[in-house]
């Protein structure tokens, strides 16, 4: 079937603007073969990922909780101008729990986004932001669904001061990939590399073995990575391939069972279903002058794995294109 021939049997509506729980404004993109997204204006932030089948690929937690000033948990929630606890403002900065616009005319791209469905976020700082955080700022997101059902992420933000002064900031994509069994899950591309363990007053450690896999609470920043990451799911048979750009570091978390149960707005068994993998610029903070603008791009595949005499082939996951 050409897809002329599907589209005008099925018409698909490229971007809708629509609600969302609490009446919350959302937007869907779509793409023709059926792989879509959802993002919330509300934290700026990705809630929902699928592929082609309809396969939900992000965890969203089934408590999360759509109210300002709570963060969504789960998706790719924005953590800016802080990540975590690096600096005094609230924990992940506040673009994650802001309003954040629709940008009907934002400056060109270079990328190509021919054959993409995109949609373009606006942050600026309200006055009472400024109180926290006195600086001016023009945060742009770009939320792409590529012809292939992937997902990129492109942020620029651009110091707007008219005081003369610099800022500095850091930054998460804090993407919650849905897994089918955490235990089950291994993640590669960061073994032997350096870490602050967020467990350990953030000590700093070196990663020792083969790829990273889970049996208990992990809190981990890991330095200077490369720029491709995977996290294989043995049990679907699924690998992530995130690929990012200007974003040196990557954490690793998962809360575990105690932290779990801790947390108002996650399942006590959630844990098991969800890894945070984040692309981010943390340990060397990003700093911008008056009129300078930074940009940091985070790229998602979901691929299917095949299995080699019973061991994926993780050479094969991170070397192709
Ligand atoms: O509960 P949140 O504020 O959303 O933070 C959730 C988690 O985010 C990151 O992964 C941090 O490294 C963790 O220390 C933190 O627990």
């Amino acid at each position: 079937m050409t897809s002329s021939a599907s589209e005008s049997r099925n018409p698909i509506v490229p971007v809708e603007f629509t609600k969302g729980v609490n009446g919350l404004d959302k937007v869907i993109l779509r793409d023709v073969r059926g792989s879509s997204a959802e993002v919330y204006l509300y934290g700026g932030q990705v809630t929902s990922w699928k592929n082609e089948h309809g396969e939900e690929l992000l965890f969203l937690s089934s408590k999360a909780i759509f109210k300002s000033p709570k963060a969504i948990r789960g998706g790719i929630p924005i953590c800016f101008p802080q990540f975590a606890t690096h600096g005094s403002l609230e924990q992940h900065g506040f673009a994650r729990n802001r309003f954040w616009s629709v940008d009907p005319d934002p400056p060109p791209f270079p990328t190509n986004s021919f054959n993409t469905t995109y949609i373009d976020l606006i942050l600026k700082p309200s006055e009472e932001d400024q109180k926290i955080w006195p600086h001016s700022f023009e945060f742009r997101l770009r939320v792409t669904l590529g012809r292939g059902g992937d997902l990129m992420l492109t942020s620029r933000i651009r110091n707007t001061n008219t005081d003369g002064k610099p800022f500095s900031f850091t930054f998460a994509y804090h993407t919650y990939f849905s897994v089918s069994d955490i235990s089950e899950v291994r993640v590669e591309g960061l073994e032997t590399l350096d870490y602050l363990d967020n467990l350990q007053n953030k000590e700093r450690f070196t990663e020792q073995g083969d790829a990273i896999t889970f049996e208990s609470e992990v809190d981990k920043t890991y330095l200077s990575t490369p720029s491709k990451i995977a996290i294989l799911d043995h049990e679907r048979k699924r690998t992530f391939v995130l690929r990012k750009d200007r974003l040196p570091d990557a954490v690793v978390w998962n809360p575990w069972d105690k932290k779990a149960k801790a947390m108002a707005d996650f399942g006590d068994d959630e844990y098991k279903h969800m890894l945070c993998v984040e692309a981010a610029a943390i340990e060397k903070s990003i700093t911008l002058k008056p009129g300078e603008e930074w940009r940091g791009r985070q790229e998602l595949s979901a691929v299917p794995s095949s299995y080699c005499s019973g061991q994926l082939d993780p050479q094969k996951v991170l070397q192709g294109s």
